[in-house]
């Protein structure tokens, strides 16, 4: 388990204060995927720096399975720090040893008996699929086999947390795909929890089970990512969900559609996305729906469907509709400030 208790960070810079991390809190339990999304200079790389000591807080704590890091003696923070691993953007490996050495050096440093590296080594290369590549050198790699070799680095010291800063950032999308099922199965059979750091919304979609959006050191919104995927209500969180999905249509296009009816996001969550509402609402009521967007999210753990109707027809008849598809479940959003 990691907690995050109000923890701040500042640099000083040219004799000025810059605060990048500014009194976050977080609660993560074991086996929980959690993801902080936010742009470059929100103060994400600061904040997972600070899980592990990377970076020592100006202020708060840090507990890792309930203990204090920061009031910990070095030999009992060097224990619980054997615990958290940590993979990077640019997958730091060493370029002059093999992947071999590159896994089997750190086990040999943290004092892994010289008898058991080579089946440590062998069982992690297995477990991200590179049993086959232990006697080539980094250069040798492509980017994603690079990063799975630091999965397996990270991997071999056993740890039960794992910090990922941005790991799939330098990566085509097909290869992040990759990259993500493979942490998805680290988290399923291992039972590692996981924090990560991301400015793309894919990866929380696919992976993460909580998100904290990030902005200016603090975090401005948080929540399961279903119910962020569902109900954003900060604009960062919004402007990160349409670079995944269309949800925004033009506020000229809105305000005319309106004239004749009302323009409703519908969001549709779990066993609502299996309802043919809308086909229902047009048989039950005098509204006719008109579908200007639509899309479904997969997430780890659900589906969101996101569509924009306009529903044409008399206000009474609209109100009708609206206060139907609301008891089917779906969830209401009239845009362009109308109310029907
Ligand atoms: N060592 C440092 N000294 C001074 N300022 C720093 C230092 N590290 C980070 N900062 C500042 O703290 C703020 C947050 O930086 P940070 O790297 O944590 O953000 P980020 O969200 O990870 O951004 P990016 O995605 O670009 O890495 C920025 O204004 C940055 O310039």
């Amino acid at each position: 388990m990691i907690e995050l208790k109000n923890v701040r960070k500042s640099f000083f810079s040219n004799k000025q204060e810059i605060t990048a991390v500014d009194g976050v809190n977080m609660t993560i339990n074991a086996g929980e995927i959690h993801g902080v999304i936010g742009y470059s200079g929100a103060g994400k790389s600061t904040l997972i720096r600070c899980v592990n000591l990377l970076e020592t807080p100006t202020e708060g704590e840090v507990l890792i399975n309930g203990k204090n890091l920061l009031k910990l003696s070095s030999s009992e923070l060097r224990e619980v720090r054997s615990k958290v691993g940590m993979i990077f953007q640019h997958f730091n490996l060493l370029k002059t040893v093999t992947v071999y050495e590159n896994i089997a050096i750190p086990l040999k440093l943290s004092g892994v008996p010289k008898s058991e590296l080579k089946e440590r080594v062998e069982k992690y290369l297995k477990i991200v699929g590179l049993e086959d590549r232990a006697s080539n050198y980094p250069s040798q790699l492509s980017g994603g086999q690079k990063q799975r070799v630091a999965i397996a680095r990270a991997l071999s010291l056993e740890p039960t947390i794992l910090l990922s800063d941005e790991a799939t950032s330098a990566l085509d999308p097909e290869t992040t795909e990759s990259i993500l099922d493979l942490l998805l199965k680290i988290n399923r059979e291992l039972g590692i929890t996981i924090l990560l750091i991301t400015h793309e919304m894919n990866v929380i979609q696919k992976i993460c089970d909580h998100v904290y959006v990030m902005e200016n050191g603090s975090v401005v919104e948080q929540g399961s990512t279903i119910d962020l995927f569902t109900s954003p209500q900060h604009s960062t969180t919004q402007k990160f969900l349409n670079t995944i999905s269309q949800r925004q249509l033009s506020d000229s296009l809105v305000e005319s559609l309106n004239v004749t009816g009302a323009v409703t996001r519908l969001t549709f969550v779990g066993a609502a996305t299996g309802k043919p509402a809308l086909a229902e609402v047009s048989k039950k009521f005098s509204v006719t729906p008109n579908i200007l967007t639509a899309n479904i999210i997969e997430l780890k753990n659900g589906i969101v469907g996101n569509i924009v109707v306009h529903l044409e027809g008399d206000k009474n008849a609209i109100l009708d509709a609206l206060k139907y598809l609301e008891q089917s479940g779906i969830r209401i959003e009239q845009l362009g400030g109308r109310q029907a």
